[in-house]
């Protein structure tokens, strides 16, 4: 039976002891008519293989990125999804979507108030997100980064149909790792944020840390500096970029 709960393959990897059957999403957003695959859109990186921030790719300068990135800075709430992904997407030059103004307004008013978000409460707005990150390619971007919590696999699921809609197109999840201590402290010492302390616990009782057939995440150990998690992520990111566009450098 097709159900939220039936985990999809990760990149032809199936998940453990689950038939691989595509979890439709019950309701989709409406979504502009999408225009044929672009041309090949010029690297993030400069010429000379070396990025803005300092940062350096090992793409070599003659190679054309013909590959689409969408990036999810994912985890439980002030794991520092928009630090990240905001460093991302600057050093890459991507649009960056955040997760949190996606929410509707009952969404905001339920965390306000304490109340942790049911499933239900979030199979809109992670369909929005992915189609909110699908039209930044159908503008002609390059990629996207967006940050979404995606606390559970079946969460990350439905953003996973997204390169189902375009060729060429790669998804990954950047998962950063804490733990409810350590976020427990950073959400206290934040300011004027409608996600109290009161919910981190909430956040780690649903949570699922992506396992290992989840093979489109990169985990990433924030209990370090912000700066080092930043310079790590895109250390990442280029790797994987590379990875991926040799790959298909090779098959013509
Ligand atoms: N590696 C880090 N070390 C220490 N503090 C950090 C680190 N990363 C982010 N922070 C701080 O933790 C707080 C939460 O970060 P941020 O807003 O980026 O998290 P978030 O996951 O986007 O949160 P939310 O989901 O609640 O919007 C901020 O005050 C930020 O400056
Ligand atoms: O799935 C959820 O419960 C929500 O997305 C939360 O994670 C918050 O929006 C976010 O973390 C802001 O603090």
């Amino acid at each position: 039976m097709l159900s939220y709960d039936s985990p999809i393959s990760v990149n032809g990897q199936k998940p453990p002891s689950a038939p691989v059957v595509m979890a439709a999403p019950r309701q989709s957003m409406p979504s502009a008519p999408r225009p044929a695959p672009r041309a090949p859109a010029p690297a993030p990186a400069l010429s000379n293989g070396a990025l803005t921030n300092g940062a350096t790719s090992t793409r070599s300068s003659s190679s054309h990125a013909t590959e689409h990135h969408i990036w999810l800075v994912t985890g439980p709430a002030g794991c520092g999804k928009s630090t990240v992904a905001k460093y991302l997407a600057n050093s890459l030059h991507l649009p960056y979507i955040e997760g949190d103004e996606f929410h509707p307004q009952s969404n905001i008013d339920k965390m306000s108030a304490g109340i942790p978000l049911t499933d239900a409460d979030r199979w809109d707005w992670l369909t929005a997100l992915r189609e909110a990150s699908i039209r930044e390619l159908d503008r002609g971007n390059n990629g996207a980064v967006l940050t979404c919590s995606a606390l559970k696999r079946k969460y990350r699921d439905v953003i996973r149909v997204a390169p189902y809609f375009m060729p060429n197109l790669h998804l990954h999840f950047i998962y950063l790792d804490a733990s409810e201590e350590m976020l427990l402290q950073r959400v206290m010492m934040r300011q004027n944020h409608y996600m109290g302390a009161n919910m981190v616990h909430s956040q780690f009782d649903i949570l699922e840390p992506p396992t290992a057939d989840e093979v489109d995440v990169i985990r990433i150990d924030v209990s370090r500096p912000a700066d080092v998690v930043m310079a790590e992520s895109l250390d990442q990111v280029l790797k994987t970029m590379d990875r991926i566009q040799e790959a298909s450098n090779n098959k013509k």
